[in-house]
């Protein structure tokens, strides 16, 4: 009897989720970078829970980030954040998507290190600007000024993001397209043979 051919894309993933362990993928990154849109798609590539933690703290605590930063202040939603993402560090393995400032808390980077291997989906500022104009959910950018906000944001947080295990550079393409990139990225960083990704994952 002759047997099955080998799955190669399965037994990549197979190897990645070895290599990974308990530990989560943690995506970091400005505003409008897409740590939410590619997180999704990469946990659906390797089939892991995804998590969001701007979701999870809107969950807990029955409001949105906009009410969050309103009714408690940005210092409270920063509190927050740290417990939450902390909290969910705990669950790996896992694809965790933050939001943009929490990389930014030495603790939560910590923790991150610890529990997780971090990738920084770096954009530049124009795709940024293109992308977070679409949503008014953002209330650090509820500015007169927003594309001033994202620039020195990125003078402040670029040099901290750059700490990160992974780097990748998105750009205007299919999520498909940069969650594979990711998936490469995620396998030269845990020493493994780049696997094959199929860019036809569900929507
Ligand atoms: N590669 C892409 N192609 C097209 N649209 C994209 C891509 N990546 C992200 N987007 C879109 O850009 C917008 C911002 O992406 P997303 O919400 O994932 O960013 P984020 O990094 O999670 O931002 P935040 O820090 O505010 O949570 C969304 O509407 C998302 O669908
Ligand atoms: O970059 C930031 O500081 C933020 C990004 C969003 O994901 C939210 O967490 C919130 O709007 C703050
Ligand atoms: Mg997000």
């Amino acid at each position: 009897m002759s047997a099955l051919p080998a799955n190669p894309p399965d037994e990549g993933r197979v190897a990645l989720l070895e290599r990974l362990g308990s530990r989560s993928v943690v995506f970091v990154g400005l505003m409008g970078a897409g740590k939410t849109a590619i997180g999704r798609k990469v946990a659906a590539m390797l089939s892991l829970p995804f998590i969001d933690s701007d979701q999870e703290i809107e969950s807990v605590s029955r409001m949105t980030v906009p009410e969050l930063f309103e009714r408690y202040g940005e210092l409270e939603f920063r509190a927050l954040e740290q417990r939450v993402i902390l909290r969910l560090l705990e669950n790996g393995p896992q694809v965790l998507s933050t939001g943009g400032g929490a990389f930014m808390n030495a603790q939560t980077r910590e923790a991150i290190a610890g529990h997780g291997v971090s990738v920084w989906l770096k954009a530049d500022l124009d795709l940024l600007m293109e992308r977070v104009s679409k949503k008014q959910n953002r209330p650090l950018l509820k500015n007169p000024d927003p594309r001033g906000v994202l620039e020195k944001l990125m003078d402040e947080r670029y040099p901290v993001y750059a700490t990160a295990d992974i780097t990748v550079a998105t750009r205007d393409d299919r999520k498909e397209v940069i969650a594979g990139e990711v998936v490469c990225a995620l396998c030269a960083y845990l020493g493994i043979d780049a696997i094959a990704t199929s860019n036809e994952v569900e929507q």
